[in-house]
């Protein structure tokens, strides 16, 4: 599988470390249970029941399971796992389209399931934005006024919110198009159009429900580039469920693995391919070229006494496809350096242990599965 380079990835300051103190969505303990009697199953032995045994004894399906996680401010937040894992279910109990059976959904520090109707719908208008799969348009009206909708249902006159529309259209490529109608654009405009949609109502929740599963591989690469360059423009927090690896990787800067409703991992790119939790996470990760995901500090080692350190430096989250050249070409040791401060080194031999496998004198070297 090609998986594209990591480096074209904004990564927003507020995603640095710490940002956690304060962090834009906050899930502790998230249950929803389908079916009769679902709120009888959290806190009883049906909980410790598997997906199947559960179905099997009650008839209820248990789509989300425990599941805690914080969103930090501008990050992008990829939940991801196999189709039925549960993460649409996930997501929409975030913003209550689907009613959560048990658990706690902070954004900002307020209680969204406490939440009053009018309150939830002022939340949905003001603070939330939607991109889904299928674009959701409005067949008979023009691309401008598509746009302007979320802007329309809020109150905003004509005049301002077809000057938003117009600069948000402008922001995702479509200028020129504000006349069309859908149906005369292809499949990447249309998604677009959802884009501006969302983006228009100035959302600090972008929230993508596989929205470019529908597209063709072409275009869908396309759509993930403009995801980034407008996560690098507009800084925006964003929540986007995929089931595709590759787009995970591409656009996640922290990935939630979900499998049969329940949280398998949840990591960086590097984190998930490096260190896999289980053997479904393994498995879905085995085809990904190490060297395009891992950084130097997954292969840098201390320096042993007499090797000379007068080598490049590079900083330790380099990706190792993009060090390589570097290191191969050095001649000596090049320095993986953070400030001031030696972490480590890496040479010829720990980029090859990553890019042709491990040494078979040495299976728990760079490359080895024990890693
Ligand atoms: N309204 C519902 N009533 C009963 N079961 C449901 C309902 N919605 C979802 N489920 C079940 O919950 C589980 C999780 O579904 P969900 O759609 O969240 O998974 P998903 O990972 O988003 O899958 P996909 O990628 O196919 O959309 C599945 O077993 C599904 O059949």
């Amino acid at each position: 599988m090609a998986v594209p380079s990591l480096t074209e990835k904004s990564t927003p300051p507020a995603a640095a470390a710490g940002a956690d103190d304060h962090p834009i969505l906050d899930v502790r303990g998230l249950w929803k249970i389908f079916g009769p009697r679902a709120d009888r199953v959290v806190g009883t032995p049906l909980a410790e029941l598997s997906r199947a045994e559960l179905k099997h004894r009650t008839g209820c399906v248990a789509a989300v399971r425990d599941v805690s996680f914080s969103v930090r401010r501008g990050e992008v937040f990829v939940v991801m796992g196999l189709s039925g894992s549960g993460k649409s279910t996930l997501v929409r109990c975030l913003t209550r389209l689907v009613e959560p059976t048990v658990g706690e959904v902070r954004l900002d520090g307020e209680d969204v399931l406490a939440c009053g109707e009018r309150r939830l719908r002022e939340l949905r208008r003001h603070r939330f934005g939607m991109v889904f799969q299928h674009f959701g348009l409005l067949p008979h009206r023009r691309v401008l006024d598509n746009v302007a909708y979320g802007l329309e249902i809020r109150g905003t006159k004509k005049d301002g919110r077809y000057e938003r529309a117009r600069e948000v259209l402008e922001l995702v490529g479509l200028a020129g198009f504000e006349g069309s109608y859908p149906d005369q654009l292809s499949g990447g405009m249309q998604q677009r159009v959802g884009l501006a949609r969302a983006l228009a109502v100035d959302p600090e929740v972008l929230f993508f429900d596989e929205p470019f599963s529908a597209l063709d591989p072409l275009i869908r690469r396309e759509m993930q580039n403009e995801v980034i360059r407008l996560h690098r423009e507009v800084g925006k927090t964003m929540i986007f469920i995929t089931h595709d690896l590759s787009e995970a990787l591409k656009l996640g800067d922290r990935i939630l693995i979900m499998r049969d409703g329940a949280l398998v991992q949840m990591g960086t790119p590097d984190q998930v391919v490096g260190a896999p939790a289980d053997d479904y996470v393994r498995d879905f990760v085995s085809d990904v070229p190490r060297s395009d995901v891992l950084t130097l500090s997954w292969i840098m080692r201390d320096a042993r006494p007499g090797e000379p350190l007068d080598g490049p430096e590079l900083a330790p989250d380099t990706v190792i496809r993009d060090a390589a050249r570097t290191v191969l070409s050095a001649g000596r040791p090049v320095k993986v350096v953070s400030g001031r401060s030696l972490l480590g080194v890496v040479t010829t031999a720990e980029i090859l242990e990553v890019i042709a496998g491990p040494d078979p004198g040495n299976p728990d070297g760079p490359g080895g599965e024990s890693r």
